[in-house]
């Protein structure tokens, strides 16, 4: 038989680090980091508008099965966002607002769950933000052994507890720990420098002269008429 294991205690992204990613904003934090850590989009937000950037709980469950969601929530910490995916895939509703409320008892700001969601509305109503890859009423047992706070893959990206897990409306996008501090400062560069983009382009300035791109487009041979 496979070993399972839950991690009580792992070195976590500090949190004045996952303050400011989450006003990064993932798209900013992905290009930051040299165009790496975005998830593929299959995991969609259940609601809009929501920003986080959390430190990674990790979940290992068997399809159908949320027992070691259960397991799981007496290691998260304040600020923490739980990672959730299953051996096979699977859209069963594996969580919904009592799981949530139980997650959010214990810190956690909110769920990445590579599979169904239930309870929709309630968790909208409490203002608790999940990304999952479907909302499905379909209900889940109680049975089977996984693993808490190991590396898991979820949706071409690794995640090992205590990484940085920043999600919005665009998407999830994954920082390993020791890169968190050097990717955020990247990325308040970059934004900075989008701020100053920004105006010229409300001015009308074109993208084709601010970025120097007519050169280019004359390489390539495209021919303006
Ligand atoms: O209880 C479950 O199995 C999942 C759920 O609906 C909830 O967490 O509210
Ligand atoms: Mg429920």
């Amino acid at each position: 038989m496979s070993r399972h294991v839950v991690v009580r205690d792992f070195e976590r992204v500090p949190a004045e680090i996952l303050k400011e990613l989450a006003e990064e904003g993932a798209s900013t934090v992905h290009e930051a980091d040299g165009r790496r850590g975005a998830f593929t989009p299959e995991l969609r937000p259940i609601q809009s508008g929501a920003r986080i950037a959390g430190a990674a709980v990790t979940v290992s469950c068997h399809p159908g099965d949320n027992l070691m969601i259960h397991a799981a929530v007496e290691t998260v910490r304040p600020g923490d966002v739980v990672v959730i995916t299953t051996t096979s895939p699977s859209t069963d509703g594996m969580l919904g607002d009592l799981l949530a409320t139980s997650l959010r008892a214990h810190g956690a700001i909110g769920v990445i769950l590579d599979a169904g969601v239930r309870d929709a509305a309630e968790l909208r109503e409490m203002g608790f933000p999940v990304w999952a890859r479907a909302i499905s009423p379909q209900g889940t047992v109680k049975a089977s052994p996984g693993s808490v706070n190991v590396p898991v893959a979820v949706c071409g990206q690794v995640v090992n507890p205590g990484d940085a897990i920043v999600a919005d409306d665009d998407g999830i996008v994954v920082v390993p720990r020791d890169r968190a501090a050097a990717v955020l400062a990247a990325a308040r560069k970059r934004t900075a420098s989008e701020a100053s983009k920004r105006e010229r382009l409300a001015a009308g300035e074109l993208g084709v002269d601010m970025y120097g791109l007519r050169p280019l487009l004359e390489r390539l041979g495209v021919e303006y008429q």
